[in-house]
């Protein structure tokens, strides 16, 4: 817990505030909704509800100090050498912070020392290294509706990457899923419920901000560029307006300008492969169903040797492209490496690169640190040897072209960065010697300090007769002769009394102090000038940004590829062929990373399965007992489809797959409680976007639908459904069911076929096969798994009685076959009403006028 002991101007008197306050209040009506960290000498403070809040989130002491307008000020404070890690902590939960440091000299300044906010830390515009996760990116992102057009524009202050799209208002949940912003900006105006537990930090701006025109006055100012024509942005107006208003945002947590932001891209809906949010979660890409990293997609694949290559992975993994082209030059880059007999250097070489990115961004922020620069400087230099090492191959040639270092760039911090710089510039030790001349001279004053002192020491006792005088410097004290008690009898008039010691004397000579002072201003001017010298070393990097983040890029990208090259041999997975037709052929496919859990935990190997679908089988309905493997089924067929997609290898013995443009998956049951929607809610919400929108291009996983709600409309509604999907969607669809009925509209539709997964039991127990075979499952061995997952003995007994009384009951009433005896079901016989089995009885030709409206009276009270 930290506590502040800042001994700085306290906040005193009642009545008016302080000077010291008033410049607090102006600065903090600046950002009434951030958190205002106000240096005072070795602390961040924070004053009134900023400190109640940031003493609740980040459990430091609440003090009180001083009064102002006859109210004490509460007071909450860090101390500046631990900010990152309060920064870090309040970032993550979605807090904002303005930092206000001195930037006046307090020993000239009359009252308050001057004092300024110089940069703003929200979630989305982090840079520092510190603050950010290696392996993701941090991604801003502005968001607006109008008239059922969504626009999105992002922006990854760390790479300068700044995008914008326009699509359907529908998509908005599945656009937030892909684009994982840390930080939402919209319009306040804008009547729009996003999900609380997505965790981004949501920031409502004037919608003025978002206007058309005021978006082309601040995107052509950022570019320098007289309109927006270069972009290709014309016909993305809402979309514009977003980038506008996050650009300004932008620029104003920087308190300044984003010289690294050079252009605004157009990303064009038809791309990528669509992926819905669900289907991101389902498929267990980068983050588990419990939001956790491992065991994921991305853990297996993430063998990258540079954080550049894992954030790129992670990006490709969520944007599998759509278009054969682009995918096969990808595959047949990673079957060069494969190949390749330098595969091993290659990811030898690319782990000596450090973060050329970010570090790219830092410089164009002018935040980059010494140690960046010799990171920089390292990396440039081992590129060469890299891109000698690259296959030949039509990708990887491209890739090996863009990875050549800037020469001036990298012969400027050659020769002005010492090898292993000190951390920060105002230590000093940055800049190499031989840079320099003035600095060389400076440094000399100060190296030549040592045989100075040493000589006058030497005549120094010579001429005191002191054998034991020495001549010494401290921080604290500067230059000193020492003389021991016994000996300060002999000490000559020049010498002046500078402390005294308990068991000696320490002087001062004219001499020594002449040469202390040249001294000590050698130092400060090198200190200053390396400073100076550094600043212009920023300077001259800044042009050279751009082609800085295209290297990084290219890096990434020879990083990623590599990296499936790897994960391809290690695991023995194939290249894909791609087809242009209707088809989806995988031999021996596995799930990928249930295999690797198999093979770590030492259990028995992962059985491989065949999967087919083509124009004239279109539909495959799974049954299995469960624990059989259905959902393990459906999804390594998502997951292969995926992997090809983005240029990986597949887990399989071959695969052919042909044109595929979304993947819809609805598996498994999930409450959204925070939303408010049940689990038959969520079921029935995805699959109507799925029926809505699964074109026949769409491979959708069905997992067991329906069984969120009673027996029979679960049934009734699975049966409908798949009829759905055959006969309007036509989409490649794995249906896994629990409800036997359904295994007959196999018969009904040629291109509906029958799978299951396989068990037998055997001395009572049940053996799953796991592999799947042609045809319906037999049975469901829905008691035999209970009693494996420990159900008591007693109670699965009991059930056993119970299930024979309800399938002798079903088969007396046929209730689950008059299901498929017409198109449109009738559920269940409904009992028949004592009024009209009354009416049916009676003969009304016999009946007197009286008897009549006596029974009419009677069927009336009956009835109600
Ligand atoms: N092909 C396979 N080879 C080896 N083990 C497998 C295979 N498929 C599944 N398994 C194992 O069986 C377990 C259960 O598989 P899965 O969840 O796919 O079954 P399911 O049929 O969907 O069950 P339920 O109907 O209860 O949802 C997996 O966690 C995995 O350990």
């Amino acid at each position: 817990m930290a506590v502040s002991t800042s001994k700085t101007k306290t906040p005193a008197g009642a009545g008016q505030p302080t000077p010291m306050m008033q410049q607090y209040q102006r600065i903090k009506a600046e950002h009434p909704d951030k958190l205002v960290f106000y240096r005072m000498g070795d602390f961040y403070e924070l004053f009134y509800d900023d400190a109640i809040k940031a003493s609740r989130l980040l459990d430091i002491t609440l003090t009180a100090r001083g009064q102002s307008g006859g109210e004490p000020i509460k007071m909450a404070g860090v101390p500046f050498h631990a900010v990152e890690q309060y920064l870090a902590r309040l970032v993550k939960l979605g807090e904002s912070v303005a930092i206000c440091e001195q930037i006046g000299d307090p020993n000239t300044s009359k009252g308050p020392v001057e004092r300024k906010v110089v940069r703003v830390v929200t979630p989305g515009t982090l840079t520092d290294a510190a603050l950010l996760d290696d392996k993701r990116e941090n991604r801003l992102l502005a968001l607006n509706a109008i008239k059922g057009r969504l626009g999105l524009a992002w922006l990854t202050l760390s790479s300068g990457e700044f995008k914008l799209m326009e699509t359907e208002a529908e998509s908005l949940l599945s656009e937030l899923e892909r684009l994982r912003p840390a930080e939402v900006l919209l319009p306040d105006d804008l009547a729009l419920e996003l999900p609380t537990t997505a965790g981004f930090a949501v920031r409502r701006l004037p919608p003025w901000k978002f206007s058309i025109d005021s978006a082309e006055r601040s995107l052509t100012r950022q570019f320098q560029t007289q309109d927006l024509a270069g972009f290709g942005v014309e016909r993305a107006g809402v979309g514009v307006g977003c980038a506008g208003a996050l650009i300004d945002y932008a620029r104003d947590t920087q308190c300044g300008a984003l010289p690294h932001v050079t252009a605004l891209s157009v990303e064009s809906p038809g791309l990528y492969l669509t992926l819905d949010g669900a289907t991101r979660r389902n498929l267990e890409l980068t983050e588990t169903i419990r939001g956790e990293s491992h065991p994921t997609l991305f853990s297996l694949l993430d063998v990258c040797a540079t954080a550049m290559g894992s954030r790129l992975l992670r990006h490709w993994l969520h944007h599998p492209l759509r278009r054969h082209g682009k995918i096969m030059r990808r595959r047949d880059a990673v079957a060069s490496l494969v190949e390749s007999v330098q595969l091993g250097d290659l990811r030898n070489g690319l782990a000596q690169i450090h973060d050329i990115e970010r570090i790219a961004a830092r410089v164009a922020l002018r935040s980059a640190r010494p140690r960046d620069l010799a990171a920089l400087r390292d990396s440039l230099r081992a590129l060469p040897d890299l891109a000698a090492r690259v296959p030949d191959n039509a990708l990887l040639a491209d890739i090996a072209q863009r990875i050549v270092p800037p020469p001036v760039t990298l012969a400027l911090l050659e020769a002005a960065i010492l090898d292993e710089p000190a951390a920060l510039v105002r230590e000093g030790g940055v800049i190499r010697d031989g840079y320099d001349a003035t600095l060389d001279e400076l440094r000399a004053i100060q190296s030549n300090c040592g045989d100075f002192l040493l000589a006058l020491e030497a005549s120094e006792r010579a001429r005191t007769g002191i054998p034991n005088l020495r001549v010494e410097y401290n921080r604290v004290h500067g230059f000193y002769i020492e003389v021991t008690n016994g000996q300060t009898d002999k000490v000559p008039d020049d010498y002046r009394r500078r402390q005294t010691l308990k068991n000696a004397e320490r002087y001062i000579t004219p001499e020594l102090k002449a040469f202390e002072d040249k001294a000590l201003s050698a130092q400060e001017r090198a200190l200053a000038l390396e400073k100076s010298l550094y600043d212009t070393i920023l300077d001259t990097l800044a042009p050279e940004v751009p082609a800085l983040q295209a290297l990084a890029q290219a890096v990434a990208a020879l990083d990623v590829l590599t990296a499936f090259a790897d994960r391809a041999a290690a695991l023995d997975w194939t290249a894909p062929a791609f087809v242009d037709e209707i088809r989806l052929d995988i031999e021996g496919g596995r799930h990928p990373v249930v295999e690797q859990q198999l093979l770590d935990a030492g259990s028995e190997a992962f059985i491989a399965n065949d999967l087919r679908l083509e124009p004239q089988r279109k539909l495959l309905l799974i049954t299995g007992p469960n624990m059989g493997g259905k959902s393990t089924y459906m999804r390594q067929a998502a997951l292969i489809v995926l992997l090809a997609h983005c240029g990986s290898f597949v887990p399989a013995r071959r695969a052919c797959l042909g044109r595929i443009d979304r993947i819809f998956t609805r598996i498994g049951a999930s409450d959204d409680l925070a939303g408010g929607r049940s689990t038959f809610m969520v079921e029935m919400t995805e699959t109507a976007n799925i029926l809505n929108n699964a074109s026949e291009e769409a491979l959708v996983l069905m997992d067991e639908v329906g069984r969120g709600t009673s027996t029979f409309d679960g049934l009734a509604l699975a049966w409908a459904i798949a009829r759905a999907l055959i006969e309007k969607n036509r989409s490649y669809t794995l249906f896994a069911t629990h409800y036997f009925e359904l295994t007959r509209l196999a018969s009904e539709y040629a291109q509906v076929a029958n799978v299951h997964l396989d068990a037998v039991e055997h001395k009572d127990k049940i053996v799953f096969l796991h592999s799947v075979e042609e045809g319906p499952a037999s049975q469901s061995y829905g008691l035999q798994v209970a009693q494996l997952a420990g159900v008591p003995r007693d109670t699965i007994r009991q059930a056993k009685r119970h299930l024979v009384e309800l399938e002798n009951q079903s088969v007396g009433r046929q209730i689950q076959g008059d299901l498929f005896a017409q198109p449109v079901p009738v559920v269940a016989e409904p009992e028949p009403h004592p009024v009209l089995e009354r009416l049916a009885a009676l003969d009304p030709d016999s009946l007197t006028p009286r008897a009549a409206l006596e029974l009419l009276y009677e069927l009336h009270r009956a009835a109600n």
